[in-house]
């Protein structure tokens, strides 16, 4: 982590230089439109995909987060724009597609990375509190790439999604609702790279370990302190590692891949425990 408490991962000045294995011509003629643009996920793969040479579209609730990414990639000679949308309406979804997508031209790549929960016991959610999460990543998604779909095939050009999914076959505990709403993410993107295959549109998932972003504040500091030993590289990955592995599956250079889930998440689908909420005695070794 860095020294800055309140400074979780990779800043917009690291993002502007970090470096990397693509062209900047590896993506030139492209837009890319993604969601939860101005977070760390999502501006992470805003700023790579800036670089390949595509033209951005960025989306989120906090208009002030919106603007100074959008601020800062302009000033690095990437063209932006942002728009506030909430992924849970679709009829704010339908406007984006209706309005900002089209007037630019449509679109080529989309990037859902726009989703979180919060850490509690499963047994104590409540059903707002469960329902907050199902509605926010399993159907905040779905209207992202039912929208998306429907642009392309109304426009007759193909068409990738790269939907941002968390680990859900072993090891991330206290966060129940959304491995149970990532969960419906991989199986619905696996349904649809079929049904969608004859428009032209690949499906694919990646599935982040422990990332250091702004998203972790809302973990206690002794849980995130945990979370770089949860695998077995021992270390939290950067919103970088992502970034490269959503340009490489959701770009050209994954064009014969689809259906897939890829877990970046430095093995921890094999070895190691995140307790989102602390580990109980229970599972405390000896
Ligand atoms: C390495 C580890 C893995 C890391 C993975 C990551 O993804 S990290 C990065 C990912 N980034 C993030 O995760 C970003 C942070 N997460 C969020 O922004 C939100 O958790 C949200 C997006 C899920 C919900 O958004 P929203 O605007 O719809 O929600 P709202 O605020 O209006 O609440 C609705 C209801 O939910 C309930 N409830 C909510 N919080 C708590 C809680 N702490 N405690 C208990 N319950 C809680 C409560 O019932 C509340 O209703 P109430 O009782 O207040 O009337
Ligand atoms: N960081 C990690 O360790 C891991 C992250 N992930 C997942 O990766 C994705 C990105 O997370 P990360 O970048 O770390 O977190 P951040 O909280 O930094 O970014 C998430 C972004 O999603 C946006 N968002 C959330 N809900 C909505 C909504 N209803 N409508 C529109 N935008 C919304 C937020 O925008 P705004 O602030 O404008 O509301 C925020 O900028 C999330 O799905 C997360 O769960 C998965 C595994 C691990």
């Amino acid at each position: 982590m860095t020294d800055d408490p309140m400074k979780l991962g990779l800043d917009d000045a690291a993002l502007a230089v970090h470096p990397t294995v693509f062209a900047a011509d590896a993506l030139a003629g492209k837009r890319v439109l993604v969601s939860g643009g101005a977070g760390g996920i999502g501006r992470a793969v805003a700023w790579l995909a800036g670089r390949c040479g595509a033209e951005l579209i960025l989306t989120g609730r906090d208009a002030g987060k919106l603007d100074s990414a959008v601020q800062a990639m302009t000033a690095a000679g990437l063209q932006v724009q942002g728009h506030v949308v909430d992924i849970r309406k679709p009829e704010t979804v339908a406007d984006l597609f209706a309005g900002p997508v089209t007037e630019a031209g449509g679109i080529d790549l989309l990037v859902n990375s726009a989703g979180g929960q919060f850490p509690q016991a499963a047994i104590d959610f409540s059903a707002k509190g469960w329902n907050a999460v199902i509605d926010n990543n399993l159907n905040g998604t779905w209207h992202m790439m039912q929208a998306a779909a429907r642009h392309w095939r109304d426009t007759s050009r193909p068409g990738s999604i790269v939907n941002i999914v968390v680990v859900v076959e072993h090891g991330l505990y206290g966060v129940a609702h959304t491995i149970a709403a990532r969960s419906g993410v991989i199986g619905v993107s696996r349904a649809v790279a079929v049904e969608w295959a004859p428009l032209g549109i690949r499906v694919n998932c990646i599935a982040p370990g422990a990332i250091e972003t702004p998203g972790w504040r809302v973990y206690a500091p002794e849980a995130r302190a945990t979370y770089a030993r949860s695998n077995p590289m021992m270390r939290a990955g950067t919103t970088w590692d992502i970034a490269e592995s959503v340009i490489w599956v959701g770009g050209t250079s994954g064009g014969y891949v689809t259906g897939e889930t890829i877990n970046v998440a430095g093995g921890s689908q094999l070895w190691g425990e995140t307790w989102t909420t602390g580990r109980p005695d229970w599972f405390q070794p000896g």
